[in-house]
């Protein structure tokens, strides 16, 4: 029985494209799939003002190759020095889509992230009065914490004062990994959203550890148990609007992931449709991942869903490339550890 799907073509609300040989090679494993995506500002140095986002956006639309279509949605990169009315501008414009708060040291190229809220709160006061929406990667970076307790005790500690001190901003928590981060997303109201990436619907922490340690599984938030990736799953196919998804596609050469201290991050954007795919039929959700991919997202960054359409069949077993061979070197592509029947269209 051949299978088959049509949905609106999709968007990614959280991608690292880097910059340079990089950005090269891996912006058309996006771009052959996602019509937009929320272009994550981590670069060194990072994009921090609305010059920078105008510049990065040159560079990434300098390397789409021809006859691709892709729209960079662009972020700002959340300092203590952030001036308000560069956001303001920069909003304004139609340029940036939103800010990224990084906990200083939580994560990739975070060092120049916050460390004391208190000196940002002028910034997240304008963002509240326009509507621009804050993304979250909501980690403490407190030594004492153990890491797989990072995102929960950020949520109690962190982001609930900051949404509390802030009403009306409309935040983002990006890339969650456990039952308690589904939790507090759905206990906001319409102000409150969270990405869910293709990895984390995928892997629990055993994936990580067990057997060997699997340098190309390691990503920030890293996989929890079981139940929370069970926690996860039930939210992306709820087809509640408030889940949609985010790949955190993040690249990195494989010299620097197979490494005695590897770096964090899963490079899912070369298959991420068609593992969705199996993994919403595997939740009886099929008809939800429409609204997972395409319309939720849209809805809640205020922009209309994607004119055209992409067409998901069921059929052989799917193959993609291990590495995409950049010019800044190969970078493994995510392995699911299992066989997937799901192709795109072309
Ligand atoms: N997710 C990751 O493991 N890594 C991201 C940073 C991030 O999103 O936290 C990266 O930029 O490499
Ligand atoms: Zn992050
Ligand atoms: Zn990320």
């Amino acid at each position: 029985m051949t299978q088959q799907i049509s949905i609106r073509r999709p968007d990614d609300w959280h991608l690292h494209l880097r910059d340079g040989a990089m950005l090269k090679g891996v912006l058309p494993e996006t771009a052959r799939h996602f019509a937009r995506a929320i272009i994550m500002p981590n670069l060194v140095p990072p994009v921090v003002t609305g010059a920078d986002a105008v510049a990065y956006r040159a560079r990434i639309m300098a390397a789409l190759p021809d006859g691709m279509r892709f729209e960079p949605l662009m972020t700002l990169y959340l300092t203590e020095g952030t001036d308000p009315q560069d956001v303001a501008d920069a909003a304004a414009s139609g340029l940036v889509k939103a800010v990224k708060l990084y906990p200083a040291g939580a994560t990739t190229n975070s060092h120049g992230g916050v460390r004391n809220l208190d000196r940002v709160r002028p910034v997240l006061e304008r963002m509240a009065e326009i509507g621009l929406p804050l993304c979250v990667h909501g980690e403490v970076t407190t030594p004492e914490v153990d890491i797989f307790d990072r995102e929960a005790v950020f949520i109690d500690t962190v982001l609930d004062p900051l949404r509390r001190a802030t009403p009306g901003l409309r935040v983002v928590m990006e890339h969650l990994t456990t039952a308690q981060g589904v939790a507090y997303a759905r206990s906001g109201g319409p102000d409150l959203a969270a990405t869910i990436t293709t990895h984390h619907l995928i892997l629990n922490r055993n994936h990580l550890l067990v057997g060997g340690i699997k340098p190309h599984y390691y990503c920030l938030p890293v996989a929890k148990r079981e139940k929370h990736r069970l926690a996860l799953r039930d939210a992306a196919t709820s087809g509640e609007g408030r889940f949609f998804l985010g790949t955190d596609s993040a690249p990195h050469v494989d010299a620097l992931k197979e490494h005695a201290c590897g770096c964090a991050g899963c490079f899912t954007a070369t298959n991420t449709m068609a593992l969705l795919a199996h993994v919403f039929e595997e939740e009886g959700a099929l008809d939800r991942l429409e609204a997972f991919t395409s319309l939720n997202g849209p809805a809640f960054y205020r922009l209309p869903p994607n004119e055209t359409r992409m067409t998901l069949r069921k059929g052989d077993a799917a193959t993609w490339p291990d590495k995409i061979l950049t010019e800044a070197g190969p970078v493994t592509v995510f392995d699911p550890g299992f066989t997937v029947h799901w192709h795109v269209e072309s």
